[in-house]
């Protein structure tokens, strides 16, 4: 390589790394695998070893990698926090021990072997036993002060009480979020429609950045401590400091262990290559430290690396399968995500079907084509990645892969906003999802709140449409008849693709049979489900006898099933289900005639709504057999409560339907301000841009949401349907102090001139948040807001106590932001 070409790749790879250095440690989100980002890097080095004169003093080589965010006061570390020389082979490992013999010119030494914990790493001041700072890597010089945060996790000390704590020190961990916390987390999040986060050193490391505590606090984040730092600590060795630590009360992982020859560590990393699935937070690799503090200083250190550590980092595992098909997710906002069903295969300890593929960006950029061989990896992430093709094995003529272009629940043509990777689907009032997640805010606890409307129970509604918009809700008071029997559940369903609705033959044998249980006949079937569905059924008679349970009446029933199917051989294509329309006709054959009940099983998706429209009267002892074909249904207990919490919800407030309907952007605060501001809907609708403006926290995507949602016809037809059933939309008379809970527990203190308050305005402000308004400087308070022209001797005296001062723009965000979490 030339010197020109080298100059000219060292400022791509710089430019490449700075790239995801940025998007790892200021956004926590990641494009690339590690595995990926440290070749890069490894490049790097070497061009720069090789190519002297090209090295720069802020090349990433040479600079730790996070940086400093302005949401939070940046504190200067004591002890510079560097970063870990890393491996991914043995043959550097070696290498790195054949060094370390050479530094110190001997090699009776000890190493520390512990766990890479994948978290984010953290700093921990105490003075005289309390805990008086948390602060971030940073650049490993400075870093962003987290106290308030770190503060919530509850198995860091607070004080120390022992008798051998030294009047100052530091302790050094990482923070990370357990990985069953992760999935509960991210569980509630798609129960919601939100995105999912990506993993849990991601998730930790956004949370940690949470300009609110009280969120922060939510999430049982947690911490392993592995380095203890300061002047007369008492402890010359690495493993002497981990069990005072530990004796002080800090979390330590008990998976560390000590070793006397580099053969030892490799035993240790083999020993945990598969074992540390099985720790409650994600690892990835091994450090090794040297034991002695002594040889530590004798080693030294590099720019940013100390020269008697080193991390193993495990290469993510890579497992080849077959693309059996892609699935298109339609979430509760509409946005579309492919997923990848594979052949199963086993990868890190699991069976991998799945992996997710993102958006169509990424299938194009993969160039899949159908049935392609990939190679799937499991990185950093919980949901496996698929992370190439192999174009070997690729079918003759196998054509690629493309991205739906309409909605697969709805049939909308999809769109795709500007700079965003993801297609979308826009019909948000007709989508089912859409539909679903929409009436699920409506009837949530801060918006109409009618809790007897769970997510299950507003499924069943609108699969069997009983409701298609929340508007519907309260016309469900003129159906309570139709409602009675309603299913909650389909899953014994099954739909051909004529449109034909089939049931599974053991709910099918449950209502045809008496006195056998649900549970028998599952196990029979089970037993028996390598016999071909005739002889299963003549089988099942020969059961019945030997059970001795009402043999005529039993054995007859099952003849009559073995008839049915026999006259309608054309329609059986499902396994292990049997069309509903030919169980019906054994109960109702001489009633109606089968092609009415064959034409209705091809439009409706239950036995309760196929029965709805027969529009027959049965004898109860019919209706009592057909109800054993139905799952989990709705009985007037479960109606008359549901009833009730819709009619009760008539009394919610103008701001709580304002929040209810569902225009984008408008979160409870803003609802509130809004309806307070406005009064009612009409005038809402009629408002200027300018006028919208005018409000606090207003800005242009609102308006263009306001403007987006009174444009649909649809919606306007929901609130007229809603205000004839008398929701309120306007404000009655009456104080309006509350207007959230952002503020809660908080001590606040305004000093110089803000932009959008006066005085009492921000009192009053602070307040109707939850907040309590203190109106001297003291160190009780936990920030104040520093407006223009603040005095001096106030700010001295607040930085004196060790007060944070926030700006007024971070203040409304902190009240903003809390609204949207
Ligand atoms: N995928 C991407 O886009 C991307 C971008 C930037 C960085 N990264 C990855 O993140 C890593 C970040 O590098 P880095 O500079 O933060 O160093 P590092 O994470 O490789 O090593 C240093 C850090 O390890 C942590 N650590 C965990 N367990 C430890 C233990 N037992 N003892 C000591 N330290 C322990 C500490 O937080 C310490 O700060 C790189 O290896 C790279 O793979 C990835
Ligand atoms: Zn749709």
């Amino acid at each position: 390589m030339t010197h020109l070409e080298a100059a000219a790749r060292i400022a791509q790879l710089t430019k490449e790394i700075n790239h995801h250095n940025h998007l790892y440690y200021q956004e926590s989100r990641i494009e690339i695998s590690d595995f990926e980002f440290d070749r890069l890097l490894e490049e790097l080095v070497k061009l720069e070893r090789e190519f002297p004169d090209l090295l720069k003093s802020d090349s990433p080589s040479q600079r730790v990698g996070g940086t400093i965010t302005k949401e939070f006061q940046t504190v200067e570390h004591e002890y510079r926090m560097l970063s870990l020389g890393n491996t991914y082979t043995i043959e550097e490992l070696r290498a790195f021990d054949e060094r370390v013999v050479k530094g110190l010119g001997r090699s009776d030494y000890e190493y520390f072997c512990e766990m890479k914990f994948d978290g984010v790493a953290i700093s921990l001041v105490y003075e005289n036993g309390q805990l008086v700072r948390a602060v971030t890597r940073g650049d490993g010089n400075k870093g962003d002060d987290v106290t308030a945060n770190v503060k919530t996790i509850r198995n860091i000390p607070l004080s120390i009480k022992a008798a051998n704590v030294p009047t100052k020190f530091e302790v050094r961990g990482e923070i990370f979020l357990p990985i069953k916390e992760f999935e509960k987390i991210n569980a509630e999040k798609e129960a919601k429609g939100e995105a999912p986060m990506a993993n849990p050193r991601n998730a930790a490391s956004g949370t940690l950045k949470m300009q609110d505590s009280s969120v922060v606090a939510k999430r049982r984040l947690n911490c392993y401590f592995y380095q203890l730092l300061g002047e007369n600590i008492g402890v010359t060795k690495h493993d002497e400091a981990i069990h005072l630590i530990e004796s002080w009360g800090f979390n330590v992982s008990p998976t560390y262990k000590k070793a006397t020859t580099i053969d030892e560590v490799l035993d240790y990393i083999e020993d945990w290559r598969e074992k540390r699935y099985l720790l409650p937070l994600d690892t990835d690799g091994v450090v090794l430290k040297i034991n002695d503090y002594d040889q530590r200083e004798e080693l030294g250190f590099t720019a940013k690396t100390p020269r008697w550590a080193i991390a193993y980092k495990y290469k993510a595992e890579s497992a080849e399968t077959e693309l059996l098909s892609i699935t298109y997710q339609v979430g509760r906002t509409g946005a579309i995500t492919p997923v990848a069903n594979l052949a199963p295969v086993q990868l890190a300890g699991t069976t991998v079907k799945r992996a997710s593929l993102h958006n169509a960006n990424e299938i194009e950029r993969l160039d899949i084509h159908e049935r392609d061989f990939v190679y799937v990896e499991k990185g950093g992430e919980i949901i496996p990645k698929i992370t190439a093709v192999n174009p070997v094995r690729r079918k003759a003529g196998a054509p690629p892969i493309h991205y739906i272009t309409t909605c697969p629940e709805c049939g909308t043509g999809l769109v795709r906003k500007e700079g965003e990777a993801k297609h979308y689907c826009p019909n948000a009032v007709g989508c089912p999802p859409q539909v679903l997640g929409r009436i699920e805010h409506f009837v949530s606890k801060r918006a109409m709140d009618i809790d007897s409307l769970g997510t299950e129970r507003i499924r069943a509604l609108i699969d069997q449409g009983f409701i298609s918009s929340y508007a519907d809700i309260y016309d469900l008071d003129n159906k309570q008849q139709e409602l009675l029997g309603l299913e909650m559940s389909q899953d014994q369903y099954e739909r051909e693709v004529s449109g034909l609705l089939y049931i599974s033959l053991e709910k099918a044998l449950f209502a045809l049979t008496e006195g056998i249980s649900y549970k028998q006949i599952q196990d029979f079937l089970l037993e028996n489900n390598h016999l071909p569905l005739r002889d299963r059924l003549r089988a099942f008679q020969v059961q019945i006898r030997s059970w001795k349970k009402k043999v005529p009446a039993n054995v007859g029933m099952v003849d009559f099933l073995l008839q049915n199917l026999d006259s309608h051989q054309d329609l059986m294509k499902v396994e292990d289900y049997v069309p509903v329309a030919v169980v019906l006709e054994i109960f109702l054959g001489r009633r109606v005639e089968f092609d009415r009940i064959l034409e209705a099983s091809k439009k409706h998706g239950t036995v309760h709504t196929i029965l709805l429209d027969l529009q027959l009267t049965l004898p109860d002892e019919i209706n009592e057999r057909i109800k054993k074909l139905k799952a989990n249904t709705f009985q007037e207990g479960v109606i008359s409560n549901m009833m009730e919490g819709i009619f009760k919800s008539k009394e919610q407030h103008f701001e709580k339907v304002l929040f209810a309907i569902g225009i984008r952007n408008i979160g409870e605060n803003t609802a509130v301000l809004l309806a307070k501001h406005f009064g009612s809907i009409e005038k809402l609708q009629e408002a200027t841009t300018e006028e919208l403006l005018e409000i606090n926290g207003v800005g242009e995507t609102l308006v263009h949401s306001i403007r987006e949602f009174f444009a649909q016809p649809e919606n306007l037809e929901h609130i007229a349907r809603l205000k004839a059933q008398g929701l309120k939309f306007e404000m009655e008379e009456r104080e309006l102090t509350q207007l959230g809970n952002a503020l809660a527990g908080k001590r606040i203190l305004a000093s110089g001139k803000l932009q959008n308050f006066k005085r009492d305005e921000i009192v009053d402000f602070v307040q109707a948040h939850g907040g309590q308004y203190i109106s001297s400087v003291s160190k009780n308070l936990d920030f104040i807001i520093e407006g223009e022209e603040m005095g001096p001797s106030k700010k001295e005296k607040a930085q004196k106590l060790g007060v944070p001062l926030i700006s007024e723009e971070e203040f409304l965000r902190l009240v903003n932001g809390y609204e949207k979490t």
